[in-house]
């Protein structure tokens, strides 16, 4: 299994400075083939980072992928402000980002519409990346694991045969953009239980499906932490708006 390494902008760059991004870390990355690289910038950039990536491919072997930050499961319809699954295949969208902590937290999303996006972008192709994660209170209150549990077996139902077109995103939502990361043990605990869960969900199905940590990933505690044996891989956030230090943190990954 390729370990992925994602940046997920949020709501940074604009198609210009999405354009001069590339321009600078394309180069930087074109011979590293043995990890995937997935870049996830806001929906208005999306069509202008598409054809870069295009004519880069065209220029020889290449591995970075295109991702969304979200989608609606809806194909078509009369929902303001939304963007469908067809208008990501348009683009040739490898990945969604779907539940994020900021998707569930600020704008409430549930885990019934967070598992309806995840049936949908299956049913299209794209791969989706599910984020799970517990707040300070409750990894305070002992129920890490539990909350952990509750969103995977809520956002994989009736998918669970699908497993292998499914990435999962560890992202304790105390360690988003605040600076605090977990520990390598800290994340390598809740990364266990989740691949045991999606083993035991999945009847053994599950060795395509990457376990991501994300939150404060930064190159300085990148090689610790995928030295773990469950870590396959990172969300990277305010990290990755940098494309040195976002390619730092793919280089201090490929050591291990
Ligand atoms: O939310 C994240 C990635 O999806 C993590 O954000 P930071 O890397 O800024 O903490």
């Amino acid at each position: 299994m390729k370990y992925l390494i994602a940046a997920n902008w949020k709501m940074h760059k604009t198609c210009a400075e999405t354009l001069d991004y590339l321009d600078k870390f394309l180069p930087s990355v074109k011979d590293i083939l043995n990890v995937e690289i997935m870049i996830a910038p806001p929906f208005t950039a999306l069509s202008s980072a598409s054809i870069r990536l295009d004519a880069a491919k065209k220029e020889g072997e290449f591995n970075v992928k295109l991702g969304a930050q979200n989608m609606y499961f809806e194909e078509k319809g009369a929902f303001t402000g939304e963007i469908s699954p067809i208008m990501l295949n348009e683009l040739n969208i490898d990945y969604v980002i779907l539940g994020h902590s900021e998707r569930r937290h600020i704008f409430k999303e549930k885990d019934e519409l967070i598992n309806k996006k995840m049936y949908s972008a299956i049913e299209h192709g794209i791969r989706p990346i599910l984020c799970v994660g517990e707040t300070i209170e409750e990894r305070e209150q002992g129920i890490t694991l539990n909350v952990i549990e509750n969103q995977i077996r809520k956002g994989l139902a009736g998918i669970e045969k699908d497993m292998p077109y499914i990435d999962i995103a560890y992202e304790p939502v105390w360690a988003i953009g605040t600076g605090k990361t977990a520990t390598p043990e800290q994340a390598e605990e809740v990364h266990r239980f989740i691949r045991s869960l999606i083993n035991e969900m999945s009847k053994g199905n599950d060795d395509k499906t990457r376990i991501l940590y994300g939150g404060s990933v930064k190159p300085e505690n990148a090689t610790d932490l995928i030295k773990q044996e469950n870590i396959n891989g990172f969300l990277v956030g305010s990290a990755s708006l940098d494309p040195e230090k976002f390619y730092k943190i793919i280089i201090n990954s490929l050591e291990e």
